[in-house]
């Protein structure tokens, strides 16, 4: 079993105990609450450089515990300050020690967009989303059939959210372009072996569909890196532990995307 599938499994079990508490008529009710959502890819396309979705990371499978001093609200305010055009907010539990709360406090905080990154196995989730105040959802490609992957795009434009559909290979990238999202993103790490590899990116860049807005997402550690990728025509980065590690969130951001 894979890591990615053991993280679905949990996620199935902990899908299924919040469908049981909580309606789509309570989650409508609290999703009149929060304030509509902020464009997601329009924010990305409208930087001009590099273009930054900033992860607010507590721990990670792969690397244990990141952040100590984890304080989501502080360290978006701080993305914010140092020029991200975005945030992520991990909520997994189980596996990188997020929470719901932590992308309520960040939004908060901040006037960028933020996504939900967490593991999206069924529409209702989307719905749960927006009710948090998330922007934009994930889809990973690897993790669902086309139907589920349809099913929660729908979902998500019905929300009138952004939806980052993440590929690994050439083959989940032409499952990607039968989506109608064109925000398409590469992970550079394996989610089976955790090994980091850019040559992916750069290989699948020149299989988005037309039109797309390209996110290089995972193992980004430098402002080498971000070049690196923005000469293969990558100019949109998601980096989450490289900045999390920083005493200095902000300066980091900042040099990060210069
Ligand atoms: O980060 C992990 O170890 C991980 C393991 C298994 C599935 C997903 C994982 N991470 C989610 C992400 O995609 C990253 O948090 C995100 O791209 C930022 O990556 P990084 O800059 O390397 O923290």
């Amino acid at each position: 079993m894979t890591m990615l599938d053991r993280i679905l499994e949990t996620k199935r079990a902990d899908v299924a105990a919040r469908k049981a508490t909580m309606s789509h008529a309570d989650l409508d009710a609290k999703i009149a609450t929060v304030s509509a959502p902020r464009g997601f890819r329009a924010a990305l396309d409208a930087k001009t450089g590099h273009a930054l979705i900033a992860e607010v990371k507590k721990a990670s499978p792969s690397k244990g515990l990141i952040r100590a001093d984890f304080d989501p609200p502080a360290h978006a305010r701080a993305y914010e300050a140092g020029g991200a055009a975005c945030l992520s907010v991990l909520t997994d539990e189980r596996w990188f020690q997020g929470a719901d709360v932590f992308l309520e406090q960040a939004r908060e905080a901040v006037s960028i967009p933020v996504l939900r990154k967490d593991f999206m196995v069924d529409p209702w989730q989307v719905h749960e989303s927006r009710a948090l105040g998330a922007d934009a959802i994930l889809i990973i490609v690897a993790a669902l059939d086309d139907t589920q992957m349809q099913e929660i795009e729908a979902a998500a434009i019905e929300c009138g959210m952004d939806a980052l559909v993440e590929v690994h290979d050439a083959a989940e990238m032409e499952r990607a372009a039968r989506l109608k999202s064109r925000l398409i993103g590469v992970n550079n790490r394996d989610l089976r072996d955790f090994t980091v590899d850019f040559q992916r990116t750069y290989e699948l860049v020149a299989h988005a569909p037309a039109g797309s807005t390209f996110v290089a997402e995972s193992g980004l550690t430098s402002r080498e890196d971000l070049d690196a990728m923005a000469a293969h025509g990558i100019h949109c980065f998601l980096v989450g532990e490289a900045l999390m590690r920083q005493h200095d969130v902000e300066a980091a951001t900042r040099a990060l995307i210069g």
